[in-house]
């Protein structure tokens, strides 16, 4: 077969550790990492004052007429994808999927099928990531590279099948795995990539149990999938694999990897599951083990950056509407009454946000990207007490990551090192009380936490379309060879990502965005710092 000419060669020291059978995934040849280390920063403008901007971390004098072709220069290396061929030898195969192909039938002449009826994407493909052209900084939203806020065009690589790829599938063992916490679609997205996996002719195919517990547990062994185990997955929420949280030592989880056989991993996660799965294939690197390692955005906080949604998000929204409905029902029903739901989201208000548009019932959103005060005349307290002495009712979201400041500081910490937050919906709770006891006035307090219930779901249709395609192209990415990437819509077209450009920090409502100036249209609330 014209395939792979250096796969033959191993790491002997490795497999002899493991006592393995040689594969011929590991190559010994000391070549490092590619990779760029580069992370999004911000770029001094020639004013030397700071400018809010999309990407780069280098001084860029925006005088040189030659700075935008720098610039995107830039932007191409680091959104350049990390690929198998960086560091191994290796030829590409013809694909084994095609849209002909029922998943046992071998394409030996793929040059015979039609390529537009089999729909590969052509690895220079690209998607622009930014569609809007700002005339000024001050428009709202504005992502500006230079002091014009000139149109700079970002390209970023479209994702799907291609016409070639770096595996045999018949000897591939893929992994899969689910870390954090719930999301509704993770069956979804676990179902597809066995599904393409079997469609491209993988026979091994598992699932670790317990986010990356599964590695280094001998207590939770790794379990068979086949389209008969995964078939009616997507019809329950949660995870077919369990999640966790925490523990995760990369060395160990390497090592497990190694000693498994696994070529391809896919791991469904938030951002601390990218950064350890940036971690593992910067090891697997190292170690010159052919794995590759693709993620799968998941979190209902849609806190993952330059992605349009988060697969579950849509899901966590529609389910936080019955919370809220509810709430805005009792409040209504009552004499003087306020209702307060509080919803997830640990660093972004993206839930709080849309969930308060949705329902068109909200007063009040709070989020943890606007500051806010309780209590003064500009305060949440002295606007709801203007709004029960005007509507007679009043309905609160705030979102858990909200207020914090406004709380005693928290020490402790997640398995994760994810900070453990204090609630500020109980403090807003007592806060109304107190405030409306002060004052003699009458108010009813209904307070609603549906935390867990919104995403411990299964996925809505929006959601499951989604799960579908993300789970679809994650393995279209494996076997294209790529590693250390994610998969994301951007600006509803599906792409690959390098990890590390969407681990930087968490995604944030911006404050003067257009989507939130909608929901304080919508509220009508005031500025409450
Ligand atoms: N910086 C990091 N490097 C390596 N591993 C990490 C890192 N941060 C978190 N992890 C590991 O990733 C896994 C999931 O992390 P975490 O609990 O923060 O959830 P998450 O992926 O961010 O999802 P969620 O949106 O539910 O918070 C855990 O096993 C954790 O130990
Ligand atoms: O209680 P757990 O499982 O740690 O999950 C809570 C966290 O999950 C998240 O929704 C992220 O998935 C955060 O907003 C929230 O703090
Ligand atoms: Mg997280």
């Amino acid at each position: 077969m014209a395939f792979v000419s250096s796969f033959n060669a191993y790491n002997v020291v490795n497999l002899a550790k493991h006592s393995l059978p040689p594969k011929r995934d590991y190559y010994p040849f000391s070549i490092d990492c590619p990779r760029l280390t580069r992370s999004p920063g911000r770029v001094k403008n020639k004013q030397s004052t700071l400018v809010r901007v999309v990407s780069a971390n280098q001084d860029i004098d925006f005088t040189d007429p030659e700075w935008k072709r720098s610039f995107q220069d830039d932007f191409d290396l680091r959104f350049n994808l990390p690929h198998l061929r960086d560091v191994f030898d290796i030829k590409p195969r013809p694909t084994t999927f095609s849209l002909k192909n029922r998943g046992s039938q071998v394409i030996d002449n793929i040059d015979v099928l039609e390529d537009r009826k089999n729909g590969y994407v052509n690895e220079d493909d690209r998607a622009l990531l930014r569609v809007i052209r700002y005339s000024s900084p001050t428009s709202a939203g504005a992502e500006c590279i230079d002091p014009d806020c000139s149109w700079v065009e970002q390209w970023v690589h479209r994702a799907g099948p291609r016409k070639q790829i770096y595996f045999e599938p018949g000897e591939v063992k893929a992994g899969i795995v689910t870390c954090g916490g719930l999301c509704p679609g993770l069956n979804d997205v676990i179902r597809q990539i066995v599904f393409t996996l079997e469609l491209y002719g993988v026979k091994q195919i598992v699932g670790m149990q317990y986010g990356y517990r599964g590695f280094f547990d001998e207590g939770v062994p790794e379990i068979a999938l086949s389209r008969q185990v995964v078939q009616n997955i997507n019809l329950a929420g949660g995870s077919l694999l369990g999640v966790s949280r925490g523990g995760a030592n990369i060395s160990d989880i390497v090592d497990s990897i190694q000693a498994r056989g696994i070529d391809m991993l896919f791991v469904l996660g938030g951002n601390g599951t990218h950064a350890g799965a940036n971690e593992i294939h910067n090891e697997c690197c190292r170690r010159k083990m052919k794995v590759s390692v693709v993620c799968v955005p998941k979190t209902i906080d849609n806190d993952i950056l330059l992605m349009d949604k988060t697969f579950g998000f849509d899901t966590a929204v529609e389910e936080a509407q019955r919370a809220i409905n509810s709430a805005y029902i009792e409040a209504h029903s009552a004499y003087h009454g306020i209702g307060l739901v509080k919803l997830m989201g640990r660093s972004s208000g993206f839930i709080a946000m849309h969930a308060s548009l949705a329902s068109g019932q909200i007063d009040v959103c709070l989020i943890p990207e606007v500051p806010f005060s309780l209590d003064g005349p500009y305060g949440v307290l002295r606007h709801l007490q203007h709004l029960i002495q005007t509507k007679g009712s009043a309905v609160i979201c705030v979102a858990e990551g909200a207020g914090q400041d406004l709380l005693e500081k928290s020490n402790l910490t997640d398995a994760s090192g994810n900070v453990v937050l204090r609630d500020i919906g109980v403090h807003i709770q007592h806060q109304i009380k107190k405030h409306f006891k002060e004052i003699g006035v009458p108010a009813d307090v209904k307070y609603i936490d549906p935390t867990y219930m919104i995403r411990a779901c299964r996925a809505n249709a929006s959601d499951a379309i989604l799960c579908t395609v993300l789970g679809q192209n994650a393995v279209h990415g494996a076997f294209a060879g790529y590693s250390g990437i994610t998969v994301g819509i951007c600006n509803t077209h599906y792409v690959y990502l390098p990890i590390q450009e969407v681990i930087s920090s968490p995604k944030y409502v911006d404050p003067n965005s257009r989507m939130w100036h909608r929901c304080l249209t919508s509220t009508g609330q005031p500025d409450f710092s």
